[in-house]
């Protein structure tokens, strides 16, 4: 859909959020329909974008939500995501939110510790509720993407190795607390090879077969992890259908629903950050085009180097120079964008930053007493605010009346 970017900027100010709702709808229903055939739930991953209304969408849709704190559990469950669909991931969970998850009676809480086991299981015997529970299994596939973002290779802290998961489905087993109901693996984000997946998929079966056949154990929820990859730049994507062709293939003859955990495929590029310029400036050689949006709006240039493609929005004379896109905050690190080919640029002039709807907003900091940025919703071509902008007053509150 095109959006009148400015009309939005002018409404609502900048710096600015603003999500295409129909085009997260689209997301969700894509994938959806790549699984036809067989049960699946999609279980939407809250971190990208939690934004109450845009999980509550997804909800609407009949999506699940994994979570990875209990914080997340409420908003999912807030935003109307019922009980059954809401998993509950991490490497480490609180006892408190342990205990919440148990009393909230989720789907099932993802295990990825034998230790963790342990605690699950202790909190339950004390509740007197059995707590459902999936493994988290580390299949040591290198899912070649961003080494930040990769988390399948026993290097990274997730998941546990095959042995360990064999021995924590016999202890679950055995025990009266624990119900054994799935397994998972999440080998990375920003996917864009099928062969990891497949690779991974292929393992992780192997190891539902092998329970089954050694000690009986008969699990119903294979979770696939999220990680689709999306096209920031010039990436070659893995199409929903051939990523969940890739996945069944591995599980013929397996009666067993397939839960996928997308987060940046959902929402990222359905998502825009408005900024305005305020100055243009020349160190020497180096331009610099100094925005109103920053690091602590949006860290992903800061932390992972990642490309998101910047564009005016409307069109500018003169030619195009590459510019440092920096933000006011007091780091060196805080760009948006290096030597980026823009066009001269006057105050006030708006710059769309694409692919931000995931891992945006929710990133995002107070650093430098910057309030966050407000959030729009742009829906069957109508606008809402979904987020008020934070004031200084709602900054300040947490901490004044200590001042005494
Ligand atoms: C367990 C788990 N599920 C789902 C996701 C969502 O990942 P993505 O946004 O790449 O789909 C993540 C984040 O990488 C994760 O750690
Ligand atoms: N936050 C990261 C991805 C990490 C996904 C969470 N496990 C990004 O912006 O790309």
């Amino acid at each position: 859909m095109s959006m009148d970017f400015n009309a939005l900027a002018e409404t609502y100010g900048t710096p600015l959020y603003v999500y295409d709702f129909d085009a997260m709808r689209a997301q969700y229903e894509t994938l959806k329909e790549a699984f036809r055939g067989r049960k699946s739930l999609i279980s939407y991953a809250v971190k990208a974008n939690s934004n109450l209304s845009v999980v509550k969408q997804f909800a609407d849709l009949g999506a699940g939500a994994d979570c990875v704190s209990i914080g997340e559990v409420r908003r999912a469950m807030m935003a109307g995501v019922p009980k059954y669909k809401v998993i509950f991931s991490g490497v480490g969970k609180r006892d408190d939110e342990i205990r919440e998850a148990i009393e909230r009676d989720i789907l099932y809480i993802n295990l990825e510790s034998e230790a963790e086991l342990g605690r699950v299981e202790m909190i339950a015997q004390e509740l007197g509720q059995v707590a459902r529970i999936s493994i988290r299994v580390n299949p040591n596939i290198d899912p070649k993407t961003h080494p930040y973002i990769s988390t399948g290779l026993h290097d990274n802290k997730f998941g546990v190795e095959i042995d360990a998961a064999k021995r924590m489905y016999i202890r679950a087993n055995a025990s009266e607390w624990l119900e054994p109901v799935g397994i998972h693996f999440h080998i990375g984000s920003q996917l864009t090879e099928l062969d990891p997946i497949r690779e991974a998929s292929e393992i992780v079966a192997d190891l539902v077969r092998s329970l089954k056949a050694a000690i009986g154990i008969e699990l119903k929820f294979f979770d696939i992890g999220g990680g689709l990859g999306i096209r920031y730049k010039d990436e070659t994507t893995i199409t929903p259908y051939d990523y969940a062709q890739a996945v069944l293939s591995t599980l013929t003859g397996m009666d067993i629903t397939v839960v996928c955990e997308p987060g940046r495929f959902m929402t990222a590029n359905a998502g825009y950050f408005l900024t305005r310029v305020l100055y243009e400036k020349q160190n020497g050689a180096k331009r610099f085009v100094v925005v109103d949006g920053a690091m602590n709006d949006l860290i992903r240039p800061s932390l992972y180097s990642a490309y998101h493609r910047i564009a005016p929005a409307t069109a500018h004379e003169g030619d195009e120079t590459p510019a440092d896109i920096v933000g006011p905050v007091c780091e060196s690190g805080d760009f948006l964008a290096k030597e980026y080919p823009l066009p001269p640029m006057a105050h006030n002039d708006l710059l769309v930053v694409h692919s931000a709807g995931a891992y945006g907003f929710g990133m995002g900091s107070n650093y430098n007493t910057r309030g966050r940025a407000a959030e729009v919703a742009v829906e069957a071509g109508a606008d809402r605010l979904i987020r008020d902008r934070e004031s200084f007053e709602d900054l300040v509150a947490p901490e004044l009346k200590y001042l005494g």
